[in-house]
């Protein structure tokens, strides 16, 4: 996602970690620093292929062994760490990163009860690149949890991203991706920008969403568990993109941050929120960290409509099936990009047991749905007649 081809220092990447864990943020402390040489090597040998993982187990891997070296390094390093589950000091690369390990994983951190960790690791307006270029924002996020307060799995996880990107960098077009996906398409966001922000298209403004299928790799021909679910991810929303409403998959969707917000006739059409306090500040200052802080909180939505109004839906475990599907009702628009080449790659479960589990969880969060006020048979009568055609799709979620 830092490799997109487009300006780096209007990009910021946050990352959510729910399981709160130093590993990941020691990794992502790692991908930082390779970040530096590898933004640059992409860009100076057009290299289409960004994620180094997949770079470099392809036959053009072959290219720079200067660049495989580093990234091989890297990974031993993350690798050590996982191994002996912490991160030791002789992985670390200079004291600011064992002080930022040592702020928060204290005595009583756990993954159920812990306070909320941000960690700027680069700051675009400051950290270049090895050539002078600015890199991407890049914040690493583990939301506060607390035991017994309902954390809303993915949906609340997305709520914080939201809020917490809204206080430092305050993007209006967000993109969500899985951690199991990786980028395959260095224009996939000008592609999606080409939809939000047609000048000659009268519907562009009302576009809420443009949804990207989800595509795998290591797929093989047989597949055998139907890991490809085609009639989900690439065939109903040919049909339903033609009707202006697709249905949101969870990964690889850009999103106007003013859909998240409202209707569209109710949103203001450039809220900019907490503009006047955010201007000219580093992301990395006290008083913005404290405001991220503030709304990564547990009880910062308490009392509010995050979750029932505006964000990413509560109430469902398909959280984006229901999202999705209330922007359509709500009168947004919604498109379904699918060029050749995929845009995003996904791993897919491999074992029987993982392939039931997801298909159980994917059940009951459709369920959740039918047995809502919100139930697709008949709430979109009452909405947006045109989301009713979404219905044949959950239908088929639902009963594959
Ligand atoms: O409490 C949670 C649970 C999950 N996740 C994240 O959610 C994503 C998807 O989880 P995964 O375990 O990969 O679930 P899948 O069943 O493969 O996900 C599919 O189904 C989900 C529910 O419909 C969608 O949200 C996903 O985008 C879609 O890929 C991952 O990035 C997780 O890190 C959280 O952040 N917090
Ligand atoms: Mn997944």
């Amino acid at each position: 996602m830092m490799v997109f081809d487009y300006p780096m220092e209007k990009m910021s990447v946050y990352v959510s970690d729910d399981g709160g864990s130093e590993l990941t943020l020691f990794a992502f402390m790692e991908a930082a620093r390779f970040a530096r040489h590898w933004l640059p090597f992409c860009r100076e040998n057009k290299i289409q292929e960004r994620c180094p993982e997949a770079y470099f187990g392809s036959l053009d891997g072959e290219q720079s062994k200067e660049m495989k070296d580093l990234y091989e390094e890297m990974k031993g390093k993350i690798e050590r760490a996982v191994m002996q589950g912490c991160v030791t000091d002789d992985l670390l690369d200079g004291e600011d990163a064992r002080i930022a390990l040592e702020k928060y994983w204290t005595a009583g951190f756990t993954r159920r009860d812990h306070p909320a960790v941000i960690e700027v690791l680069l700051e675009s307006s400051v950290d270049v690149d090895i050539t002078g270029h600015p890199l991407p924002n890049l914040v690493y996020i583990s939301r506060e949890k607390k035991r017994g307060v309902d954390h809303h799995f993915k949906a609340g996880a997305l709520n914080v991203l939201m809020r917490a990107s809204a206080t430092m960098t305050n993007a209006p077009v967000l993109l969500t991706l899985d951690c199991d996906m990786i980028c395959n398409d260095p224009q996939a966001l000008q592609r999606a920008l080409c939809h939000l922000l047609d000048p000659n298209e009268e519907a562009s403004p009302k576009i809420a969403f443009v949804q990207f299928p989800q595509r795998f790799r290591g797929v093989d021909k047989h597949d055998i568990y139907d890991n490809e679910f085609s009639s989900i991810f690439r065939i109903n929303p040919i049909g339903l993109d033609g009707l202006g409403c697709t249905n949101h998959v969870g990964t690889g969707c850009f999103f106007r941050w003013r859909a998240l917000h409202g209707p569209p006739s109710s949103v203001p059409m450039h809220t900019n929120s907490n503009c006047s306090e955010r201007c000219g500040k580093m992301i990395n200052s006290e008083a913005i960290l404290r405001m991220a802080h503030d709304v990564a909180s547990c009880d910062y939505e308490h009392g509010t409509k995050w979750g029932l109004e505006i964000g990413f839906w509560y109430g469902s475990l398909v959280e984006d099936f229901y999202t999705g599907y209330q922007l359509n009702c709500e009168g947004w628009k919604s498109v379904f990009c699918d060029p050749d080449e995929p845009a995003f790659l996904g791993d897919v479960p491999s074992r029987l047991n993982d392939v039931l589990s997801q298909h159980k969880r994917w059940m009951i969060g459709l369920l959740e749905v039918a047995f809502s006020k919100h139930n697709p048979l008949i709430y979109f009568i009452k909405t947006n007649p045109i989301a009713g055609f979404t219905t044949p799709s959950f239908l088929s979620g639902a009963f594959p």
